[in-house]
């Protein structure tokens, strides 16, 4: 943990999406000089000159520190840090038409909660192979954080997490304001996998929502989701202590219990008895991320012999077609066991 983390004064985000806008809004009253890369040419006019993205952070209005430009190239020119702020399932393509624009001292700092499908890859594993970066000069952002209430100024926690401790200080003291208190953790595994399995279960508990179901069940299936995601971190090297920490509980509990989680949204939907494509129309393109990495993680889980139960009922509610009260009934019938078993 020796050194000097280098102050990081001029950041490009990449996608101007939800999270993207929040993010860089932290940055800006942060002190920092932010661009923003929209894939839509009238969102990045919108930001520039009206410091506005009225399609996804409605009556929010940002910093004057924050210009936007829908041309990569000028987004990306003189970065410090670059902030990917795209869907998990599309990182790899974004990235991939971006990485030789990418300044090549610039810490890369991901948003995206979620593991590729096809390659089970996280999020920084993917970053690491297309931009061909070491891990410690990619920072991982996780925890708590809606992006609607941080938008608002509303005072919320995360952790940065990063192998090389500098850099994850370079983006806490690019990210640290008013309300947005951010944590540097060297477990890059386990605040991934968190930020990841937390959408899936958010799922569940939007679902028992849907179905009329109270607190008890949304507590037992945010507890016993901890202990799914904790097995799958265990077995993949991630500290135990980071499920009790930011990008663990506090992740779940934010995400699980808010109307304003897309993923929760998105299984009460089901849960009240609309069909997958009837769910994904009212998303208005807003990504909900567990419902493709309930198929990812599930297969992890497969391929470590780790038992996770209700990521495998997410995955056949969404892809299988199974009613959700018939995954509900099978989750309570499986053989008994002990707790920590
Ligand atoms: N919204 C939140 O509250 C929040 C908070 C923490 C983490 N995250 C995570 O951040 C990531 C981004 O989330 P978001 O809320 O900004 O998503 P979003 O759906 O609001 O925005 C996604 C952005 O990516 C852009 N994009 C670029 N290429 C795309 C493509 N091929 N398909 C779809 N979109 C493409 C879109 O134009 C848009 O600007 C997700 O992994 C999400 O889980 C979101
Ligand atoms: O709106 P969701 O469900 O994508 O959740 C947003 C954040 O990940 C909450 O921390």
């Amino acid at each position: 943990m020796a050194g000097t983390a280098t102050e990081v004064q001029r950041l490009t985000v990449l996608g101007a999406g939800s999270w993207g806008t929040a993010f860089a809004k932290v940055l800006g009253d942060a002190g920092r000089d932010v661009t923003i890369w929209a894939r839509r040419p009238e969102v990045a006019a919108e930001i520039r000159d009206e410091h506005r993205n009225s399609s996804y952070l409605p009556d929010i209005e940002l910093p004057s520190k924050i210009t936007a430009t829908a041309d990569p190239a000028e987004a990306l020119d003189g970065a410090q840090a670059v902030v990917l702020a795209v869907p998990s399932q599309t990182l790899r393509t974004n990235l991939s038409e971006w990485s030789g624009l990418l300044p090549s001292e610039a810490i890369l700092v991901s948003l995206a909660k979620g593991v590729e499908l096809g390659t089970l890859k996280r999020m920084s594993e993917v970053i690491a192979e297309i931009a061909r970066v070491d891990d410690g000069q990619i920072v991982v952002v996780s925890g708590p954080n809606l992006a609607k209430e941080i938008a608002l100024g509303q005072p919320a926690a995360a952790v940065l997490a990063c192998t090389d401790h500098d850099n994850a200080k370079a983006i806490q003291q690019a990210s640290f304001n008013q309300y947005f208190r951010p944590y540097t953790n060297t477990d890059v595994v386990g605040c991934e996998l968190g930020g990841a399995c937390k959408n899936v279960i958010a799922l569940s508990c939007g679902m028992a929502a849907g179905l009329g179901l109270g607190a008890n069940t949304v507590a037992t299936l945010i507890t016993r989701g901890l202990a799914e995601m904790a097995r799958l971190g265990a077995k993949l090297g991630a500290d135990p202590l980071t499920f009790a920490g930011l990008a663990g509980v506090g992740d779940l509990v934010a995400t699980c219990s808010s109307p304003l989680s897309r993923n929760r949204t998105f299984g009460e939907r089901l849960g009240q008895g609309e069909t997958l494509e009837q769910a994904l129309a009212a998303t208005g393109g807003q990504v909900a991320e567990g419902v493709k990495s309930c198929t990812s993680i599930r297969e992890l889980s497969l391929s470590l012999g780790v038992d996770m139960p209700i990521t495998d009922a997410m995955h056949r509610v969404c892809h299988e077609g199974v009613d959700p009260r018939r995954a509900g009934a099978e989750l309570l019938g499986r053989s008994q066991k002990h707790e920590w078993s």
